[in-house]
């Protein structure tokens, strides 16, 4: 089924930072070209630079030439791009942001469905929440709704202090917490796949599956985004919200519809059964790196990218085993690791089942969801080599879309904000995972706070991460999915 249209006016806060002009933008632009916002839509930039309307509008048409999917430039999108100049810590500039509201919404018609897509640092919540309300823009008649990036706070109890500054202009279900992992098309199939193969959910189980591996390698080095990702790590960064997500997918129980509060529902009972590590645990089952240069002089150490700090111990890497307390999963190990500047970059989860009675063939039967680049479901399954007397030959059965005419794979942020003007939350976490999710990464954080610091720099770049993330599985008679090229 095609995607409905959708409209409004959506106020776009940050509209001069990277993730609006990598991301934003460019989806905006494709949702317009495809027909999927339907001409009564407009955005308002805001952000303190003080770009012209024209500047901005040469701004927003860069982003889209340089984004995904682009192709060929829309003229018309432009007519329908604002900008406000507006520092969100004063309210007298939100009295103007209110006027340019009322005059945008009615050259539009916007149909009273307002947006604020919060593109900014958590830091200035309280603050442009606050100022939405007290200039009377939260009052003005119509639907509002907020959109807010992850990490969702730095621990627990900073996401319960964002959550009640966004509440105090937000009701629960304005409140859209954004992660764009489940806004992949590539994500949601593994879902998809389980809810329409009833083979598959047969295996789904402690039965078959022998443990479950979702790995994030990225070739990327931090790069610019030092002062960020310095704060944050990769736990923060990736754990907390991409990976928790995607296992939630994996291990939920399926609900008797694809609904969205069913679905969130048991999204949230599969993340609380998660355990909380002791430090004990977090010692035995987490591995964190930090990457040093490469021998060709193309990656810095870490702690010589800008803005980290020269004897910085934020990970780069990270590596986890973890469980699940349920009847279902008990026993299965859980393996994910990310990380920046190693010699693989690829997104995928693989389900490795169980060998006949335990006996070794050369390769276990494999099922595996390529999320990026994204294909779907591949298969690893042995059958009898012709050339042999009834010995296995490893074959590999995987439907790449391509094939079937469905080439265009909309980014997440296309389906993300094409679902929040819809006021679809199905694909956005619900505050209860997002609570679960810093309950099992605060215990992670707070036994490393309590560790002497680690030995870091502890993998070069380019490698394969650090030894001890192998060796994490080779206890256990297991093995990490490893891809330089996926070729499969
Ligand atoms: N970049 C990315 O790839 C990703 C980012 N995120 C999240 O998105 C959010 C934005 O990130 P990113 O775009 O990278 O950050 P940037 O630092 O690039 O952008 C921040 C934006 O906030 C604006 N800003 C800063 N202070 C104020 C202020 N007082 N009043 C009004 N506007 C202000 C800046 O504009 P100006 O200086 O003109 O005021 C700028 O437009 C963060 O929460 C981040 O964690 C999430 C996933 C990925
Ligand atoms: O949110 C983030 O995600 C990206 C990885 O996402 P992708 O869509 O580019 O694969 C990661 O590089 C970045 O550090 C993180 O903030």
């Amino acid at each position: 089924m095609s995607k409905v249209e959708v409209g409004g006016l959506i106020v776009l806060f940050g509209a001069t930072g990277d993730l609006a002009e990598r991301q934003l933008y460019p989806a905006f632009h494709q949702l317009y070209q495809r027909g999927q916002l339907t001409e009564d839509f407009a955005i308002i930039g805001a952000a303190r630079t003080q770009f012209t309307e024209n500047e901005f509008k040469e701004h927003v048409r860069k982003a889209v030439e340089a984004g995904s999917n682009f192709t060929e430039f829309e003229e018309a999108f432009l007519e329908h791009i604002y900008y406000q100049p507006a520092d969100n810590t004063k309210v007298q500039d939100f009295e103007k942001l209110m006027t340019k509201i009322k005059e945008v919404s009615t050259t539009h018609n916007t149909s009273n469905r307002y947006l604020y897509y919060y593109s900014i640092a958590p830091s200035i919540y309280d603050e442009t929440t606050v100022n939405l309300k007290e200039s009377g823009i939260t009052g003005l008649t119509g639907e509002h709704r907020v959109v807010v990036e992850k990490p969702f706070g730095y621990s627990l109890e900073s996401a319960k202090e964002y959550y009640q500054i966004l509440k105090k202009s937000f009701n629960d279900e304005e409140i859209f917490l954004i992660d764009h992992f489940p806004g992949m098309d590539f994500v949601q199939n593994i879902l998809a796949t389980r809810f329409y193969n009833p083979f598959i959910e047969g295996i789904w189980n402690n039965k078959f599956i022998e443990n479950i591996q979702i790995n994030l390698p990225e070739r990327l080095e931090v790069g610019d985004r030092g002062a960020f990702y310095d704060e944050n790590g990769a736990l923060l960064d990736m754990f907390q919200n991409h990976i928790l997500q995607i296992l939630s997918f994996i291990i939920m129980d399926l609900p008797e519809e694809l609904e969205k509060d069913a679905i969130h529902s048991e999204k949230h009972a599969a993340l609380s059964q998660i355990p909380t590590y002791s430090k004990e645990e977090v010692k035995e089952f987490v591995v964190r790196g930090q990457y040093s240069a490469d021998a060709e002089g193309e990656y810095n150490h870490y702690r010589d990218e800008p803005d980290v700090a020269k004897d910085s111990s934020t990970e780069t890497y990270i590596a986890i085993q973890l469980s699940v307390d349920n009847e279902r999963w008990e026993g299965v190990p859980i393996y994910v690791r990310t990380g920046k500047a190693l010699v693989e970059q690829f997104s995928s989860v693989d389900i490795i089942l169980k060998e006949r009675n335990g006996d070794s063939n050369d390769t276990p039967s494999r099922l595996t969801f390529y999320i990026e680049p994204g294909k779907g479901l591949a298969m690893v399954l042995n059958q009898k080599d012709i050339e042999a007397n009834m010995e296995p030959i490893t074959t590999f059965i995987g439907p790449d879309q391509n094939t079937f005419g469905k080439g265009y794979v909309p980014t997440p942020y296309e389906n993300l904000l094409h679902d929040a003007l819809e006021g679809d939350n199905t694909l956005f976490s619900s505050w209860e995972e997002v609570q679960e999710q810093w309950r099992i990464t605060d215990a992670i954080k707070e036994a490393w706070n309590d560790m002497s610091d680690p030995d870091f720099p502890n993998y070069q770049a380019t490698s394969f991460g650090p030894s001890s993330a192998d060796r994490l599985l080779t206890r256990n008679n297991h093995e990490w999915i490893k891809r330089v090229n996926i070729k499969e």
